[in-house]
């Protein structure tokens, strides 16, 4: 099973994408936490990335279709992944279509930017998995700490609400084109498309996907 999660960032990707990957036991790939990874790490593709990211702009598409083409050929994918935050450009998803990587389902996210800006300033995340939390819609069960390892939550640097407006802007010219794009390969048959109504319930949104997906 090969899944695409489109949608505004703060839409609810990464929290459902973990829910997905438990439920149905196929790997998350977030490319955002893969960058994030990087530039912890102080690689050169980190260094780059970094200031880039912070001023809410996308990475370069020939460095992320690198890191994912590379992702993908791993043995843990060969039955199926989730992607999360890609592709992000026409171009990126040419460039799947182009390797032969067909998707099954691509499920869209559907969020107002209003109700996105509210949710990134409550978003708090653990650096080391990915998870993430909201202060008052997904809190963790002791305040500031990961469920899972009980380590210190972290507010994401691009997370300011400048740098969201600045991401939202983005994602309108340059990401939504992809709900077309989609649209039309599903109507050749290419693909699934599903929208959701992301401004549910993290727990009925899980549903509705689950739902979709079983
Ligand atoms: N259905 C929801 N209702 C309320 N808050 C949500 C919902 N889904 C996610 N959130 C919260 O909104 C913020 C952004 O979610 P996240 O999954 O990180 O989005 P994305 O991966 O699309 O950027 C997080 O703080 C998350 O806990």
């Amino acid at each position: 099973m090969r899944i695409v999660l489109l949608g505004a960032p703060g839409a609810g990707k990464g929290t459902q994408a973990q829910f997905i990957m438990e439920k149905f036991g196929i790997p998350q790939i977030s490319t955002g936490d893969m960058l994030r990874a990087a530039i912890k790490a102080g690689t050169p593709l980190g260094l780059k990335a970094k200031e880039v990211m912070d001023q809410g702009q996308l990475v370069s598409d020939d460095i992320i279709i690198g890191l994912v083409k590379e992702r993908i050929s791993q043995d843990d994918c060969a039955k199926g992944f989730l992607l999360d935050g890609f592709p992000r450009t026409i171009p990126q998803a040419d460039a799947m279509k182009e390797a032969g990587v067909p998707v099954d389902y691509v499920l869209e996210f559907a969020v107002p930017d209003e109700e996105i800006v509210k949710r990134m300033s409550g978003r708090r995340v653990h650096p080391g998995s990915g998870r993430v939390y909201h202060l008052v819609y997904n809190p963790p069960k002791v305040e500031g700490k990961d469920d899972v390892t009980g380590e210190e939550l972290v507010i994401r640097a691009d997370d300011e609400e400048s740098t969201v407006r600045k991401r939202l802007a983005v994602y309108h010219e340059q990401t939504a084109p992809l709900i077309d794009y989609y649209k039309q390969e599903a109507a050749a048959g290419h693909t699934r498309h599903y929208k959701v109504d992301g401004t549910q319930s993290v727990e009925q949104v899980s549903r509705e996907l689950t739902d979709i997906l079983s």
